[in-house]
């Protein structure tokens, strides 16, 4: 019996950058987490401990940092491309690197009714996300967005499901709908005017949240995803995953006082997880497009 090394990739993880563009008095921000990991004949390092072939994790991190000055951070996809680039391009024993980007949304602050040019408050609380690959085999982008939490108060039904002896849930056609959506999205293009596209997927995802008479979370993710793929040719694949964020009726009766979907416990665990790919049958293989690192999806 012989043991083995098997796949491997090594990189700084959660590198936090913000980079302020300050041309002016009018001050612009953009606030990053930056995973880099690189892959390639690292097998020595594991195995003997030669370094020889190891780019430092530290040496990854300062790159990030220099490139957010250098490059700028105009979206943080193209960021990633570059940044994968030059991992793979410059650097010799790399033959694949692996960007995972974070960004945390900053709106300006509004001071005696005007935006104020070096002022911002934290945005919401979802996060949008870039994945990127770049290999032998190609460049690979997957867009994203986590932690968009959604309620709507009605419009949404669970009945006519399968019972055993098990089964005490109640049927419902109207109950409250409450998650929050992790989406990712691949792109068959790397020429993608990314900031335009990111708010338009949102807003798509969102509308489809609001207006669709749900008849089950599994279905409003099939509506979402598809509402996305049929507007932008360049998306071929889109992964959901979304938490039930239960909100159960509270029992007022015990008090004699009525509770018709006024009231709710909104509980946080246990919670249903509703997962789904949506695949075109002619996408180009994603290879090592979702191969991720480090626990950051
Ligand atoms: O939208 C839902 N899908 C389920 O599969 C499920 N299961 C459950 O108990 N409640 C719900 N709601």
């Amino acid at each position: 019996m012989a043991i083995i090394l098997g796949d491997n990739q090594y990189g700084k993880a959660e590198s936090r950058i913000v980079r302020i563009v300050r041309d002016g008095p009018r001050h612009e921000i953009r606030d990053l987490n930056v995973t880099t990991a690189l892959r390639g004949p690292f097998e020595q390092a594991y195995l003997t401990g030669d370094q020889s072939n190891v780019l430092p994790t530290d040496t990854q991190k300062n790159t990030a940092y220099a490139f957010a000055k250098s490059k700028g951070v105009d979206s943080i996809e193209e960021y990633g491309l570059e940044l994968a680039r030059h991992f793979v391009g410059d650097v010799d024993p790399v033959t694949g690197a692996r960007i995972e980007i974070e960004e945390f949304a900053w709106e300006r602050a509004v001071v005696d009714g005007s935006e104020h040019d070096h002022t911002w408050l934290r945005k919401g609380q979802d996060v949008r996300t870039a994945a990127v690959t770049v290999d032998a085999t190609g460049e690979y982008v997957v867009g994203g967005l986590k932690d968009l939490v959604l309620l709507k108060s009605t419009g949404s039904e669970f009945a006519g499901f399968l019972k055993d002896d098990f089964t005490t849930l109640p049927e419902t056609h109207d109950r409250v709908m409450a998650t929050a959506l992790d989406a990712k999205w691949r792109f068959s293009s790397v020429d993608v005017d990314w900031n335009d596209v990111y708010p338009r997927i949102k807003a798509l995802m969102v509308r489809e949240f609001a207006t669709l008479q749900s008849l089950a979370l599994q279905q409003t993710l099939w509506h979402m995803g598809t509402a996305v793929m049929e507007e932008f040719p360049d998306i071929v694949e889109v992964r959901l995953k979304a938490p039930n964020k239960h909100h159960f009726d509270f029992d007022l009766g015990r008090f004699g006082v009525e509770n018709a979907g006024e009231v709710f416990w909104a509980a946080d665990r246990a919670y249903g997880l509703i997962e789904a790919t949506l695949l075109r049958d002619d996408a180009p293989p994603a290879n090592d497009a979702w191969r991720f690192s480090a626990g950051l999806a």
